[in-house]
C-alpha cells in the first residue's frame, strides 16, 4: 500500500477508532437503562399481580369462613358476621348470601350496591366462579369483580385489583383471560390495550413488562423518555470509557502507521512486492576498449515510476538486516537478465556487489548456486564485489570468500584504498580482482599527491597477481593514463552509467555492431557511438 493510501486508512481507522466505541458505550448504555427500566416494570407488574392474587384471596377466605358458620342464614347474627367480614377485609366491599340461586340477603342487610338487574356472566375459575367486571347499573358505582361460590358471592371493587402505588408516568392494566378489567387512575386505556395486543416488546413509544399467572396478566408500561433518566447515569460512566477506548485506539492507529510509514516498513513491502531492480554498468577493457562484464548495481523502481538510488537505501538496508533479501533479488535478477549474454560470450562477467552481513552469513552463496543451478552460466563468470567496509567480521568473511572461491566464484575487492587496513586483507583474503576506488582516478586530472598513489597501488596488484579494474572513470585522459600503467579494465560514466537490463543489453549489441567502445553522452541517458 502506498503513502498516501495508508494515511487515507489510517486517517479512517483512527476516525471510526476514536468514533465507535463512544456510540458503542452510548448503545450500550442505552440497552443497559432499557434493561434496568424493564426490570422495574417487572418488579411493579408482579407486584400488582400479587395485589390481584392477594384481593381474590381475601375474597375466598371471606367465603370459607362464612361457608364453616352454621347458624340460622340471614339471622341478624349472620348478617352481623357478614358485616364484620366486609369491614375487616380490604377488598370486599360487600358479601351476599344466596338462597335457590336467589339474592336473600347481603352483608348491607336485604340491599346490594348491584341495585336494580345486574345479569352477570360467570367464568369459572378454581372452584369458584367470577365475574371480573360487572358494570353496576347505577351510575356513580365503580366496576366490580364478583367472586361466586356455593352460597355466597363477594364483591370487589375492580379498582382493587390495580390499586398499588405506582411510579410518576407509570400506568397500570389487569387482564383477566386477556380481557381488561381495569386500569390504574390517570392511565390510558387505548394505549394499555394497544400495547398488550402488541407482540413487540420494543414498541417504539412504550416500554412495558407484563406479569402472568393462571389467568390474570397485570402489563405495566410506561413512555420511552421515562429511560432517559437511567440513560444519562449510564452514560455518565460508559462514555468516558469509550472515550477512553477511543483514545487508546487512534494513538494505536497512528503507532501503526508510523511504523508502517517508515522507510524500513517500507522496504519491507518493497521486498515483498519485488520492487528491486537491477541497472547495469559495463566495464570495459582498457586495451580492447570492449565491454567485457558489468557491475550489477540495485535500484529501487518504485510503483510511481521514481527510481531510488542505492545510497538512499542501502545503508538502512545494511542496518536493518534487510539487505539479505535484497542481495537475493539482485542474484536472481542477474541471472534472469544477463544469462543468455553470459552464455554466448564465456568470457563475460557480472559482479554482484556484497554487503558485511552476506559475508557473514555466506547465505548469498546459497540463493547463486540455486540461481544458476541449470542457467548453464560459469560460476567464474559471477564476481563477488565485497567492500572493506564488509569485513567487520574478518574470519567469517574469509571463509565466506573461500568457500566461494570453492564453487568457481572470483572476488574482487571493492573501493580499494579507501579503507585503513587494505593491505591486511589483500593477504588473508582469496582475491582475484582489485578495484581501484573513484577518489584515486579523480586525483589523475588533478596532478594532486595521491595522483601517485594510484601508481603504486596498479604496481603492487600488478606483482600480486591481481586483474584491475579502475572505478570511476570520467574522462579520457583518466582512461589514457590507466592504460599506459596497463590497467585491465575500466569503470565510469566516460562509457556509460549503470543501465537498465534492456539498455545495456543495447549498449553491448550497439558496440560490437560499431566494432568500438561507445561513450556515454553528458546526461547519460544515451549511448553515442
Ligand atoms: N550491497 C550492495 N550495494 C550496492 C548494490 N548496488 C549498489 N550498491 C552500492 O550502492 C552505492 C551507490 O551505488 P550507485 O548509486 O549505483 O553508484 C555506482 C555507480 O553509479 C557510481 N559510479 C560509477 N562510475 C561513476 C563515475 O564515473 N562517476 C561517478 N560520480 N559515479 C560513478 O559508483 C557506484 C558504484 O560503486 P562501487 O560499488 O564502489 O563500484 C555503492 O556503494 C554501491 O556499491 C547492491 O546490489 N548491493
Amino acid at each position: 500500500m502506498r503513502k498516501s493510501r495508508v494515511i487515507i486508512v489510517a486517517i479512517l481507522s483512527g476516525l471510526i477508532g476514536a468514533v465507535l466505541p463512544m456510540i458503542t458505550m452510548a448503545y450500550i448504555s442505552w440497552e443497559r437503562a432499557l434493561a434496568k427500566e424493564r426490570t422495574h416494570l417487572e418488579t411493579y407488574s408482579e407486584r400488582a399481580l400479587k395485589n390481584i392474587s392477594l384481593s381474590l384471596q381475601q375474597g375466598l377466605n371471606v367465603i370459607s369462613d362464612l361457608e364453616s358458620w352454621s347458624g340460622v342464614p340471614c339471622s341478624p347474627e349472620h348478617i352481623s358476621l357478614m358485616q364484620k367480614a366486609t369491614v375487616n377485609t380490604r377488598a370486599v366491599e360487600e358479601i351476599d348470601y344466596l338462597e335457590y340461586g336467589l339474592l336473600s340477603c347481603t352483608s348491607w342487610g336485604v340491599t346490594s350496591i348491584l341495585s336494580g338487574s345486574a345479569t352477570s356472566t360467570y367464568t369459572n375459575a378454581r372452584g369458584y366462579k367470577i365475574n371480573v367486571r360487572l358494570i353496576p347499573s347505577d351510575q356513580g358505582i365503580q366496576p366490580i369483580t364478583v367472586i361466586h361460590r356455593g352460597a355466597y358471592k363477594v364483591l370487589i371493587n375492580a379498582g382493587r385489583l390495580s390499586d398499588i402505588i405506582l411510579d410518576d408516568r407509570m400506568q397500570l392494566g389487569v387482564f383477566y383471560q386477556g380481557q381488561l378489567v381495569n386500569i390504574s387512575q390517570g392511565a390510558d386505556e387505548k394505549t394499555i390495550s394497544r400495547l398488550v395486543s402488541s407482540q413487540d416488546r420494543n414498541n417504539e413509544d412504550y416500554l412495558y413488562a407484563v406479569s402472568t399467572q393462571d389467568d390474570w396478566s397485570a402489563l405495566v408500561a410506561e413512555p420511552i423518555k421515562s429511560v432517559d433518566t437511567s440513560f444519562y447515569s449510564e452514560l455518565a460512566w460508559m462514555l468516558p470509557i469509550g472515550i477512553g477506548i477511543g483514545f487508546v485506539v487512534v494513538l494505536s492507529v497512528i503507532r501503526i502507521m508510523r511504523i508502517r510509514l517508515s522507510p524500513m516498513a517500507e522496504m519491507q513491502i518493497a521486498i515483498a512486492q519485488r520492487e528491486f531492480t537491477v541497472h547495469y554498468q559495463p566495464i570495459i577493457d582498457l586495451e580492447t576498449e570492449e565491454c567485457t562484464g558489468a557491475e550489477a548495481l540495485v535500484r529501487w523502481l518504485r510503483p510511481d515510476g521514481t527510481v531510488v538510488s542505492p545510497d538512499q537505501f542501502i545503508p538502512l538496508a545494511e542496518e536493518t538486516g534487510l539487505i539479505l533479501p535484497i542481495t537475493d533479488q539482485v542474484i536472481c535478477g542477474v541471472v534472469k537478465d544477463m544469462a543468455e549474454t553470459l552464455r554466448k560470450d564465456r568470457n563475460f562477467h557480472v559482479a554482484i556487489n556484497i554487503c558485511a552481513d552476506d559475508l557473514k552469513s555466506g547465505r548469498f552463496l546459497d540463493t547463486l548456486d540455486h540461481a544458476l543451478k541449470g542457467s548453464m552460466i560459469n560460476s567464474s563468470q559471477i564476481w563477488i564485489e565485497a567492500t572493506e567496509r564488509g569485513f567487520i567480521d574478518v574470519e567469517s568473511a574469509v571463509i565466506t570468500l573461500k568457500r566461494a572461491r570453492a564453487l568457481g566464484f572470483k572476488i574482487a575487492i571493492d573501493d580499494f584504498g579507501t579503507g585503513y587496513s587494505s593491505l591486511q586483507y589483500l593477504e588473508r583474503l582469496p582475491v582475484n580482482v582489485l578495484k581501484i576506488d573513484k577518489s584515486f582516478v579523480d586525483a589523475i586530472d588533478k596532478f594532486s599527491a595521491s595522483s601517485s598513489v594510484v601508481t603504486h597501488i596498479i604496481a603492487m596488484a600488478k606483482k600480486l597477481g591481481l586483474e584491475i579494474v579502475a572505478e570511476g572513470i570520467e574522462s579520457p585522459h583518466q582512461a589514457d593514463y590507466l592504460r599506459a600503467y596497463k590497467v585491465d579494465y575500466a569503470q565510469g560514466w566516460l562509457y556509460s552509467k549503470a543501465l537498465p537490463a534492456h539498455d545495456f543489453l543495447n549498449f553491448i549489441s550497439t558496440q560490437k555492431t560499431a566494432g568500438e567502445s561507445p561513450r556515454c553522452d553528458t546526461d547519460g541517458g544515451g549511448v553515442a557511438g
